[in-house]
């Protein structure tokens, strides 16, 4: 199986092309869960496949390290952005690609020998009732810095989605949270019955903020693009950080820039890079 590893601020995951192989469907969860071995396999936080759609101009499926399929992922979508830009599978560089979320368009920004620079991508509206999230609770209320009780800890919570479930915590410190043991605990509370993402963010300022990630099916990672959406659009909600301007998101693997504009979009603007094109040689059994 031909295969592009390619990161988003430390978060990979491995590309492959549906022009080039054809993978049984029954296969993929087992092949995600495959390639993501660090030890056995090209070691990623997932699997993403590229491939034609019939209402956008590209689609995007990812998988996570764990083999569960998710509905969106802010950095595979820059990622694929590049991909097909810079592999010259399409021309322009404002283009479409469906995701199980929904569609979304993005803009490349190129130098003239055609290597991407930044992506920038309109991730949509925030989905902010907890029918949407999906969250147990009234379906239509939403989830803003409201208090949930988790085994034997209270959190106080925003929920929301963008394509996929994000749990914000605002903390005084990003780097004395035991994420390893507040972030599964919270990804499997019965409260998110498709699991939830786990954020923690620490507000540097009204503009700039530390976001650190426990991921549904991964863990922590370097990066998460949704999960920035989600932690800006919780720290506007909770009133926090400002509206209509870029706010500063430092993760673990570097930057992005996000806004919540006026016209209700979340704009996600930030690098992708290139690690390698390879062959992998599944087992016998995926
Ligand atoms: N890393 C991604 C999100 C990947 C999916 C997520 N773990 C989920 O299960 O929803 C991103 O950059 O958004």
């Amino acid at each position: 199986m031909k295969f592009a590893k390619m990161h988003g601020l430390g978060n990979c995951y491995v590309y492959v092309n549906q022009w080039q192989e054809l993978i049984p469907e029954e296969r993929l969860e087992l092949l995600a869960r495959v390639v993501s071995d660090v030890h056995t396999g090209v070691g990623s936080d997932g699997l993403i496949l590229i491939g034609p759609s019939e209402c956008a101009d590209f689609r995007m499926r990812i998988f996570n390290a764990d083999g569960s399929e998710a509905k969106n992922c802010g950095n595979g979508l820059r990622c694929v952005a590049k991909y097909v830009y810079e592999r010259r599978m399409i021309d322009r560089r404002e283009f479409t690609i469906e995701t199980l979320g929904g569609t979304v368009s993005v803009e490349v920004d190129a130098d003239f020998g055609r290597k991407v620079r930044q992506v920038t991508v309109d991730m949509g509206a925030p989905r902010l009732t907890k029918a949407e999230v999906p969250m147990l609770g009234d379906p239509a209320s939403t989830t803003i810095d409201e208090e949930v009780a988790i085994v034997s800890e209270t959190y106080r919570l925003t929920a929301l989605s963008m394509g996929n479930p994000h749990a914000i915590l605002f903390v005084p410190d990003v780097n004395e949270v035991p994420i390893h043991e507040i972030g599964p605990s919270i990804e499997f509370a019965p409260i998110f019955p498709e699991r939830v993402n786990v954020g923690f963010v620490q507000v540097r300022g009204p503009r700039e903020i530390d976001y650190r990630v426990w991921e549904r099916g991964s863990g922590i990672t370097q990066a998460c693009g949704t999960g920035a959406c989600a932690a800006v659009a919780a720290g506007i909600l909770n009133g926090l950080l400002e509206r209509n301007t870029p706010i500063t998101v430092h993760l673990l693997g570097g930057d992005l820039e996000i806004v919540w504009s006026e016209n209700s979009h979340i704009y996600m603007k930030g690098p992708a890079e290139f690690i390698l094109d390879g062959e992998f040689f599944p087992a016998q059994k995926t």
